[in-house]
């Protein structure tokens, strides 16, 4: 049995454990699911499993699909580099979008936070996942697609090799922890380079090894327990708790080093980016350009802003407020540890002309520094900007900053795909993308294509989803996605995830399949708090959180985690409850488990004895409610195959400003109920298993968003395809036609370099002039 801790954000433990690992050699420290009796802290087990009778007792097995997906991947043969487009001084475009927005297609609250905002309102700080990487494939190039006649090329990685993050050194000084990494409610390690440290059990002598200062620095001092209700207990009673466990250290043999489980295991935990990728960091982080780097679903946008971020924060390290993270949306903003562009500007709906809102500003000492102070502003999710604010905000900037520069003359680090979901639209009033602002061609220096797709590995499957981004689609794609009507061939109980255009579908479906579960309902209330005292702002900027305020769950339900807790344990991995356990439960069950495994603690009738004790003499003690209290103990699938069981206690996620003020915090379990998604919630997520009706699909981009979810032709369903459902926007495709990839640019450019050099020298950028393109 293989059993890990992980300190998560400083507040509370989280314990895994890995069960069912398929094709494990028999002396290794994971958990085979042999036919070996049960010992009784396995039955300790199953008892809180029968506490709690559903439909989740069954183990998960090993299924078709991620044997497709985690084990054993063809390996990629050596392609020539592709790189995505620079081009510079785009025409203004005039938008004429008026029949993109003829209806909204998700709950007017995903933007709550958007609204009403008088004060900066910024938002939430939480995960990301760079793990279960794919071997990426290479994905035509637009021009490719147009004329499909053309070659797609591709790409090895193997050439590709990402320096290690620097190391940070003792003798800095500390630095707010917010500013240090990109999502600041993470615990350190996952900013770190995925070489993943041996898990070892609770207790043993790696753990309670002190962390350095850095790190402490991250540990989340609000786990003051007084205010969480579900940790009622004092602090004594954790100091008690650790020193049983220091004392089991003591009488405990150290833990032998697990080796990776499998080779996939190996392969998830080394994430490097592509030389497209590093091309782009390089530029923006050592060459300070202004970027804006797109390419279709799955091209590792997200993976590269989030690099960019982090080392972004290290240059800056010294003056954290330099940088300000921001995206279009509150969830989006969420995702990568930020602030709404709105709240970050400080305009409140942003409804009044420039000069209106630079006097708002000015009034507002908070927004009005942080227009002064920085330096990089980053922008995700892009395309739901609207070109009016961009605009607007150029012109903020100028004038606050006084410097006539564009945009003032900070840098602008932009990304997002343009096929994907538009801006919101306003009453009476055509969206403007942000490509047609005026003033975007002077911003951006640099528009960048990226080109290798990463989450579909499989080239035809990635070439039916860009006919699809395109609204191009050939009658031999229309027939190869009708045949994905049939229902998916699921080996467990994971089902697909049903994705809807509005939120209310998705609470319909949710509910319905909860009501068929019986069982006890377990209920988590989220506790938040943070600097802003209004109740009512403070919950419409948690609004756009994804945890939500309560939960409900019962042993079977079907759940996404929304947290980043390790390499294959990621934001959007569908897992089902199967238990509700106290940690001590879990704690004996872990190390007992672990003991019979490789004799190493003895007896299993020891352990569990001592383990009954610990429970016994807890259970008596004054304020040991949180001792008792369950947390969902969910199986999640992982991309190897294997299961793996995490018990879920409650994470943090934080909206916090440029500099380090946490105006609002929730604390939650990080999970939400997943047989059904809302397409704006799935962006930006990969699913292995997805279904899609596109019967309900009424917007642009909206069908391209959810079936680029899936990884491969058999994770995904869709019925009711009809080609007319798949819109795209003219002036999308239009933008997108003038831009040429890198390896074409420099090829033209520089034609003899191009052929010899290894990757691309991106000098060659400040080479490149319109004509080029
Ligand atoms: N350099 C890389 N090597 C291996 N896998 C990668 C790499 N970059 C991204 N991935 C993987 O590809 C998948 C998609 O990445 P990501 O979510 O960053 O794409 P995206 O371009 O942001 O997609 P979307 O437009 O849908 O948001 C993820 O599973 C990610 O881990
Ligand atoms: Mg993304």
């Amino acid at each position: 049995m293989h059993i890990a801790r992980v300190r998560a954000r400083g507040i509370h433990t989280i314990r895994l454990l890995s069960l069912t690992c398929p094709k494990r050699p028999p002396n290794s420290s994971t958990y085979s699911s042999s036919s070996r009796p049960l010992n009784a802290a396995e039955n300790m087990f199953k008892k809180a499993i029968q506490d709690h009778p559903g439909n989740g007792t069954k183990a998960l097995h090993q299924t078709d699909l991620l044997q497709v997906n985690g084990q054993a991947p063809p390996k990629p043969q050596p392609q020539p580099q592709q790189f995505g487009a620079v081009k510079r001084k785009l025409e203004a475009q005039e938008s004429s979008l008026g029949s993109l927005h003829n209806a909204v297609y998700f709950d007017e609250n995903d933007f709550d936070d958007d609204l009403d905002l008088d004060e900066p309102q910024p938002l939430i700080a939480p995960s990301i996942s760079s793990s279960a990487p794919p071997q990426p494939v290479t994905y035509p190039d637009l021009d490719t697609l147009i004329k499909p006649s053309q070659s797609v090329n591709t790409r090895a990685p193997a050439d590709v090799n990402y320096p290690d993050l620097p190391s940070i050194s003792q003798d800095e000084p500390a630095i707010p922890s917010s500013m240090q990494l990109p999502w600041s409610s993470s615990p350190p390690s996952h900013f770190q380079p995925p070489v993943k440290k041996p898990r070892t059990l609770p207790w043993t002598k790696e753990e309670e090894e002190p962390r350095n200062d850095k790190r402490k620095s991250f540990a989340t001092p609000q786990r003051k327990k007084p205010q969480e209700p579900w940790n009622k207990s004092e602090s004594a009673i954790k100091a008690q708790q650790k020193e049983l466990r220091q004392e089991y250290k003591k009488t405990q043999k150290p833990e032998p080093k697990p080796k990776p489980k499998t080779p996939a295991d190996a392969k998830v935990a080394s994430l490097f980016l592509s030389d497209e990728q590093k091309a782009v960091l390089e530029a923006v982080v050592d060459r300070g350009k202004s970027m804006f780097f797109t390419g279709s679903a799955g091209t590792g946008k997200s993976v590269l802003m989030r690099e960019i971020i982090s080392k972004l924060r290290q240059k800056y390290r010294t003056e954290p407020d330099r940088v300000a993270v921001t995206a279009s949306t509150g969830l989006a903003a969420c995702n990568i540890g930020g602030v709404t562009l709105h709240s970050f500007a400080g305009i409140g709906l942003g409804k009044e002309p420039a000069v209106e809102l630079v006097k708002k500003i000015k009034k507002n000492q908070k927004a009005r520094n942080r227009w002064l102070r920085t330096k990089v502003l980053v922008v995700d999710e892009v395309s739901m900007v609207d070109g009016d604010l961009f605009d607007k905000l150029e012109e903020i900037a100028r004038r606050i900053r006084n410097n006539g520069r564009p945009f003032g003359g900070i840098q602008l680090v932009i990304t997002g795909d343009f096929f994907q979901l538009p801006p919101v639209p306003e009453m009476g009033r055509e969206a403007k993308f942000a490509f047609g602002a005026a003033s975007w061609t002077t911003c951006i220096q640099h528009t960048i294509l990226l080109t290798n797709v990463f989450r579909q590995r499989d080239p035809v499957f990635a070439g039916m989803l860009n006919e699809l981004r395109l609204g191009n689609i050939s009658p031999s794609t229309i027939e190869a996605f009708k045949k994905l009507a049939r229902p998916l061939d699921v080996k467990d109980q994971i089902d697909a995830t049903e994705l809807f255009p509005t939120r209310a579908e998705v609470d319909g479906a949710n509910s319905a399949r909860m009501g068929r579960l019986s069982g006890e309902v377990m209920r988590y209330n989220a506790v938040d708090s943070g600097t802003i005292q209004d109740q009512q702002h403070r919950d419409r900027l948690l609004s756009a959180c994804m945890a939500p305020p309560l939960i409900q769950l019962k042993k079977g339900a079907q759940v996404m985690l929304i947290k980043n807790m390790e390499d294959s344990l990621v934001n959007g991995s569908i897992g089902k409850v199967v238990a509700f356990m106290s940690e001590d439960y879990f704690d004996a069950y872990s190390k007992n488990d672990k003991g019979s495994a490789d004799d190493a603690m003895g007896s299993d009738d020891e352990a569990v004895h001592r383990a009954r004790q610990k429970l016994k003499h807890l259970a008596h003690t004054e304020g040991s409610a949180s001792m008792a209290r369950k947390w969902p103990l969910v199986s999640f699938l992982q991309p190897d195959g294997s299961e793996r069981h995490l018990l879920c206690q409650p994470e943090t996620w934080k909206i916090e400003l440029p500099n380090g003020e946490v105006q609002a915090q929730r604390q939650q379990v990080p999970l939400i109920l997943a047989w059904a998604l809302s397409i704006h919630k799935a962006q930006g997520q990969t699913l292995q298993r997805v279904k899609v009706d596109l019967g309900r699909v009424f917007e642009k981009g909206q069908a391209y968003v959810a079936l680029s979810r899936a990884v491969s032709q058999e994770g995904l369903q869709v019925t009711r395809f009809d080609p007319r459902k798949v819109m795209v926007h003219p002036k999308v495709v239009e933008f997108y036609s003038k831009l040429a990839t890198i390896t074409d640019a420099l090829k033209k450019k520089k034609t003899k370099k191009a052929r010899t050099a290894p990757a691309v020298d991106y000098d060659d950028f400040d080479d490149f002039d319109d004509d080029d393109f």
